[in-house]
C-alpha cells in the first residue's frame, strides 16, 4: 500500500496544531499529531523539510521500519522536535492500518482490556470558594477524578489556575500557552508554595471527603528535598498522584524525594524516548508515566515504553492537555484502552473551534473516556475549516524568582 502524498497541516483554531496527513494510492488517509507547544513550527519544518521527501512511495504498512528508519537515518537522536515529528508518521501509519483492517486502533493493540478510561480533568482558582466552585463544576461534568491547582499568596501569576472562568462560566479551562510574539514572564517563590499548599488541600479533603481521586502538579519548580518535604505534607491527603515534583534530566534525584515520602509521583510529560526513565522505572522511583504518545516517537515507541513499565508496577499516565491535538488525544485513547498497566488520563476539553476543524468519535460519560468503534483513530480533519485558522505565535511562559534568577516554570 504505497504512500502517495503527506501533508502538514499547521492550523490554530483555539490554540496552534501540527497535523501529519498521509494519503495512500488506494485512497486510505491517516492523521498524525506533531503538535510541540510553543515550537510547532520547528516539528512543521522537520516533517515538511526532511521527513515528507522520505515517506513517498514507501508502503504505509511498514510502521516498525517506518520508525526505525526514521530514528536512524537522521543520525541525530531523540528530542523533542525528531521524536514528535516520528510520531506524527507514527501515528497516521497506525491509523491507515487500522482503516485497512477495519476495526478501531484498539483492536490492533490486543482489544479492550477495559470498559473505560478513567479521565482527570482540571480544576483552579485563585482562592478557597474559586476553587471549590471549579471542582464542583468539574463533578458536574461527570469527571470522577480532579487536578487541583490554586493561586499562591504574593506570587502573581501560577501555572495552572484559570484568571478568569471561560465563556459559559462554569469551565475553568486554562490553556497554558499564551498568543503573544514572546513568552511572558511570570514570577514564583518555591517557600511561600510548599507553605500554602497544604492547607489548600486540608481544606479540599474536608470539603469533598477522603474519597475523590485527587493530583497536584508541582511543575518542576522543586528540588529535590522541597519536593521530598511536599510529598510528605501532602501525605495525610491521599493523592492520587504528586506531578514533576522536580526536574528529572537527573533521574537520580528521586532516589531523595522516595526515600522520604509514599504520596505517589508522576513525572515525563517533557521526555520524549524511554532513556530519559530508565533509572526511575528499574528502580522504581516513580508510579506514573507522564508522557504524551504525540512527544514520544507515536504508538510504537509509546507501547514499548509502558510495556517496560509495566515489569516494574509503573502505570500509565498519559499526558493530555489542550496541547495534545485531538488526533493525539485519540491515539492516547486507543493506547490507554489496550495495556493492561493503565493509570489514568488526563483529560483538559479542547475549545469549541477546535472541535470544529477536528472532527472526533470518541466519548466522555460518566468519568470515563472512550476511543469509539470506527476504524482508525477516529478523527477526521476538516482541511476547509483549519485553513480558515493560520498559525499565531503563542508560548508558554517562563519563570524569574523575585532575585531576578530565571526559574523553571
Ligand atoms: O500536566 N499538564 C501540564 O503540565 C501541561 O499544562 C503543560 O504545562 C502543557 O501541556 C505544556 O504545553
Ligand atoms: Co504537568
Amino acid at each position: 500500500m504505497k504512500i502517495v502524498a503527506a501533508d502538514v497541516i499547521v492550523t490554530s483554531p483555539d490554540r496552534n496544531f501540527v497535523t501529519l496527513k498521509i494519503t495512500t494510492e488506494d485512497g486510505l488517509t491517516g492523521l498524525g499529531d506533531g503538535t510541540l507547544n510553543g515550537r510547532e513550527l520547528s516539528v512543521a519544518s522537520y516533517l515538511r523539510d526532511h521527513v515528507v521527501p522520505l515517506l513517498l512511495g514507501r508502503d504505509a504498512h511498514r510502521i516498525e521500519d517506518a520508525w526505525q528508519f526514521l530514528y536512524r537515518s537522521a543520525y541525530w537522536r531523540r528530542g523533542p522536535v525528531t521524536m514528535a515529528a516520528i510520531a506524527a508518521v507514527d501515528v497516521a501509519l497506525w491509523d491507515i492500518k487500522a482503516k485497512a483492517a477495519g476495526m478501531p486502533l484498539y483492536q490492533l493493540l490486543g482489544g479492550a482490556s477495559r470498559t473505560g478510561i478513567m479521565a482527570y480533568g482540571h480544576a483552579s482558582g485563585r482562592d478557597l470558594p474559586e476553587l471549590f466552585d471549579s471542582i464542583r463544576a468539574h463533578l458536574d461534568l461527570g469527571f470522577r477524578s480532579i487536578r487541583v491547582q490554586t493561586s499562591v499568596p504574593g506570587i502573581n501569576a501560577v501555572y495552572g489556575v484559570a484568571t478568569q472562568p471561560s465563556a459559559d462560566g462554569k469551565r475553568y479551562d486554562y490553556e497554558p500557552a499564551q498568543r503573544t510574539p514572546l513568552p511572558a514572564e511570570e514570577d514564583w517563590d518555591t517557600r511561600a508554595y510548599l507553605r500554602h499548599l497544604p492547607g489548600v488541600f486540608e481544606a479540599v479533603r474536608s470539603e469533598f471527603g477522603p474519597e475523590l481521586p485527587l493530583l497536584h502538579d508541582g511543575h518542576h519548580r522543586m528540588t529535590p528535598i522541597q519536593a521530598a518535604k511536599l510529598g510528605k505534607a501532602l501525605e495525610p491527603y491521599d493523592l492520587f498522584w504528586l506531578e514533576d515534583c522536580t526536574p528529572a534530566e537527573n533521574q537520580e534525584a528521586l532516589r531523595l524525594v522516595r526515600r522520604h515520602t509514599t504520596t505517589p509521583l508522576a513525572i515525563g510529560e517533557v521526555f520524549n524516548t524511554v532513556w530519559d526513565y530508565q533509572t526511575l522505572i528499574r528502580e522504581q522511583l516513580i508510579d506514573y508515566v507522564r508522557s504524551a504518545v504525540t512527544h514520544t516517537g507515536g504508538i510504537t515507541a509509546m507501547r514499548k515504553l509502558l510495556d517496560f513499565a509495566a515489569q516494574y508496577q509503573i502505570k500509565s499516565g498519559i499526558h493530555g492537555p489542550t496541547d495534545i491535538s485531538p488526533v493525539g488525544m485519540a491515539a492516547a485513547l486507543h493506547l490507554d484502552l489496550a495495556i493492561h498497566n493503565f493509570g489514568i488520563q488526563e483529560y483538559m476539553r479542547h475549545g469549541a473551534l477546535t472541535n470544529e476543524v477536528f472532527r472526533q468519535s470518541f466519548t466522555f460519560t460518566d468519568g470515563y473516556l472512550h476511543p469509539g468503534e470506527q476504524p482508525g483513530l477516529g478523527v477526521e480533519l476538516d482541511e476547509e475549516a483549519a485553513a480558515r485558522f493560520p498559525y499565531q505565535p503563542a508560548y508558554l511562559p517562563f519563570n524569574r524568582l523575585q532575585d531576578g534568577t530565571v526559574h523553571d516554570w
